[in-house]
């Protein structure tokens, strides 16, 4: 039988999303208001899902409290209160889209999380606009 655990978790950064190849209007033309030259924040929820078999003896999938302690350190002390593009080094040449934070997210996480157990990431950007990786 296997089932999934689930944590949310939140942080709060700023970012633009550029091309460093393309000019300001070309920026804008595709990016739009998230080209600003001087950044902008949301409000991101993630929700870590991680997918096994319980333990017989523990009944967990994993520990949440190990859950909860993995996100801290891996995703909400580096990217809490950050400027992505300036401050997060995964982000020097990536654009910090929904989705590369995602997929950034999940391969951190992905070191950290047992083998036997899958691994998906829920990232909201905004209330209405989010996405979800579960690696390839
Ligand atoms: N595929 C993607 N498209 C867009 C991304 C993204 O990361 N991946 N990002 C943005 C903007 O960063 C941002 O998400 C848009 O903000 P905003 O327009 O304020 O958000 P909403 O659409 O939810 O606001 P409404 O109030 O519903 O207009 C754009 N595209
Ligand atoms: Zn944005």
């Amino acid at each position: 039988m296997r089932i999934t655990v689930h944590r949310k978790a939140h942080f709060n950064a700023a970012h633009r999303l550029y091309r460093k190849d393309w000019n300001d209007e070309r920026n804008a033309e595709v990016f739009g208001k998230c080209s600003n030259p001087n950044y902008h924040g949301h409000n991101y929820e993630l929700i870590v899902s991680v997918t096994g078999e319980p333990d017989p003896e523990t009944g967990f999938v994993m520990d949440l409290k190990i859950l909860k302690d993995l996100i801290y350190n891996e995703v909400e002390e580096p990217f809490d209160h950050k400027n992505l593009n300036l401050e997060v080094p995964e982000f020097n040449d990536l654009n910090p889209t929904a989705e590369n934070i995602a997929v950034v997210i999940w391969n951190k996480l992905r070191k950290r999380i047992n083998d036997k157990n899958d691994l998906e990431v829920t990232l909201y950007e905004t209330p209405r606009n989010f996405v979800s990786y579960k690696g390839n």
